[in-house]
């Protein structure tokens, strides 16, 4: 995002200092989880994503390695007038022998930062963490976080059976983790991957960080989405937040990791998910848009539960998502709600020149605008998808260019569900007070997800059928599941005989979740 300061007047002793501050805000966290720091509320906040550049205020400053020895005479700068730092991280050279932190550290400065705290600096001594002329690797810490995974895939004693020919994971554990209700694992696995062990099936979508495929376990026939993010065009610790996120979750609407493993170049990293066979909210808009179908609400407000419980979890894990659109809304089999893609999609820098717009439609004011977001954008982002997805359009014009679309996000008003009676549409008061809530600009009048899931349209919407897995099985045209033999009807079957009317409208006035062609 871009956001111009105004930094108040400018002074006459600093000629050279720009007057206005002009902030990039990147999808990036110095925190690979974007958590809170101890002591701060539940709600955290993540202003991290704005990196400074023309501005004396950021945290990781660019040391430049210098010879030239501190003056002590030099009079201190004055606060705000300090010299330009630009925050590009650490700085790397090629083809050097990486120097880790405790290195560059004498035992005698190790005894003395025991003693007295990293506050007991010399002059010119550089706290560990910024080693100023040694050279971190980046890949260090996708390493870690790759060996982090394997850890945890090695203590996990998850099994997994396979559905030859299907999709599908099951955990056959009891009692591990998360409670398992649809046959979603709910642990990772102890398996190891690698290129070879996996016959690539067919491509499922492509975005900023990667390109995902479907793969087949060649030991056991398994099937999973792979994703590939090329290191060399993705800040590594995107990477790491990602594989860190996916890695340390475990929660039905989330997407499962079973794995993730580096190719021995060192350029991709591949990440082995659950395969979410419904395909993403995307997909599913499309299709429903060329059979000129409307979504009804009863499915809307099962996605919207769906996706507020997996950012309740998140935000119970002290995580944002920050990236929530109908492209990382993924679907199973069954119709289960799962979110994925937690790399964050796309750098500024490449966001401008394409990708930026797609996202930014998804994005609340307050993050537009670049300022301290909490959980609460992500409850912005679920609404605005939501609206697409039953409205089947952006809720802005999506033609603005980016800088136009910002005005309209950060000064317009809010969209807002709207009936279409001219299309026989109709929506209930309490959807469209859902939407409203869930679009409030301003972040303190806009609930948590976990207060979404109180709100009554999702409380009236969970005490009806759930009818997610017909619904999804009607949008792909996928042939009806063998009957149980059990000699009651499913309650698939059930709902087949309620009546709804020709445009999909049930009874009760509101749309009904079958419209999609039925
Ligand atoms: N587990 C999965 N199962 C099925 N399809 C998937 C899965 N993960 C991703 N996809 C498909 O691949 C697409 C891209 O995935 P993902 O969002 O993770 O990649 P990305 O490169 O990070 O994208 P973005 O540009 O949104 O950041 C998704 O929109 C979805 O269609």
């Amino acid at each position: 995002m871009l956001s111009v300061k105004p930094l108040g007047p400018r002074s006459k002793s600093a000629k050279n200092v720009p007057a206005l501050s002009i902030s990039l805000s990147t999808s990036e966290s110095s925190d690979p989880l974007a958590t809170a720091t101890q002591g701060q509320s539940s709600e955290q906040t993540d202003s991290s994503n704005s990196s400074s550049i023309l501005s004396s205020t950021c945290d990781t400053p660019l040391y430049l390695p210098t010879t030239a020895k501190p003056n002590p005479q030099r009079r201190p700068s004055k606060p705000g007038l300090g010299p330009l730092q630009i925050n590009v991280g650490p700085v790397f050279r090629s083809g050097e022998r990486t120097i880790r932190p405790e290195e560059t550290i004498s035992p005698e400065r190790t005894r003395r930062r025991q003693q007295h705290g990293p506050a007991h600096l010399q002059f010119g001594e550089r706290p560990p963490q910024f080693p100023s002329h040694s050279h971190v690797d980046p890949l260090d810490g996708l390493r870690d976080a790759l060996k982090n995974l394997a850890t945890s895939a090695n203590n996990s004693t998850s099994s997994l059976t396979t559905t030859e020919g299907n999709t599908s994971t099951s955990n056959t554990s009891p009692g591990s983790g998360f409670s398992n209700q649809s046959g979603v694992p709910s642990h990772r696995i102890t398996k190891e991957f690698t290129d070879e062990l996996l016959e690539v099936l067919d491509p499922l979508g492509e975005g900023a960080g990667g390109a995902v495929h479907k793969v087949r376990d060649t030991r056991d026939g398994t099937v999973y989405a792979l994703k590939t993010i090329t290191t060399r065009e993705v800040a590594v610790r995107q990477v790491v937040r990602e594989l860190n996120i996916i890695s340390t979750t475990s929660h039905i609407n989330i997407v499962q990791c079973f794995g993730a493993y580096m190719s021995p170049s060192s350029s991709e990293v591949k990440i082995v998910m659950e395969y979410c066979e419904g395909g993403s909210l995307e997909a599913i808009g499309k299709k429903i848009k060329e059979a000129g179908a409307v979504v009804g609400e009863r499915i809307a407000g099962r996605v919207a539960e769906g996706v507020l419980q997996g950012l309740a979890y998140l935000h119970s894990k002290r995580t944002i998502h920050r990236d929530i659109k109908p492209s990382n809304i993924l679907l199973s089999r069954e119709g289960i709600v799962k979110l994925c893609d937690f790399g964050v999609s796309g750098e500024l820098v490449n966001s401008m020149v394409g990708t930026f717009t797609g996202t930014l439609i998804y994005m609340a004011p307050e993050r537009v605008q670049g300022s301290e977001y909490t959980v609460r954008c992500d409850v912005w982002s679920t609404g605005i998808s939501i609206l697409e997805l039953v409205q089947n359009k952006f809720p802005f014009p999506s033609d603005l260019p980016a800088i136009e679309l910002i005005v309209v996000i950060t000064k317009g008003d809010p969209p807002q569900l709207e009936d279409e009676p001219e299309a026989g549409v109709t929506w209930s008061d309490e959807m469209k007070d859902f939407i409203r809530q869930t679009l409030m600009r301003d972040p303190r009048e806009r609930p948590t997800p976990r207060e979404m899931l109180t709100h009554p349209w999702i409380q009236t919407v969970m005490s009806q059928e759930d009818h997610m897995a017909r619904w999804i099985r009607q949008v792909w045209g996928w042939p009806k599941p063998p009957r149980k033999s059990t000699g009651r009807r499913n309650t698939e079957d059930r709902s087949t005989s309620r009546p709804s009317t020709a445009d999909g409208r049930n009874q009760d006035g509101g749309n009904t979740d079958v419209t999609m062609g039925c």
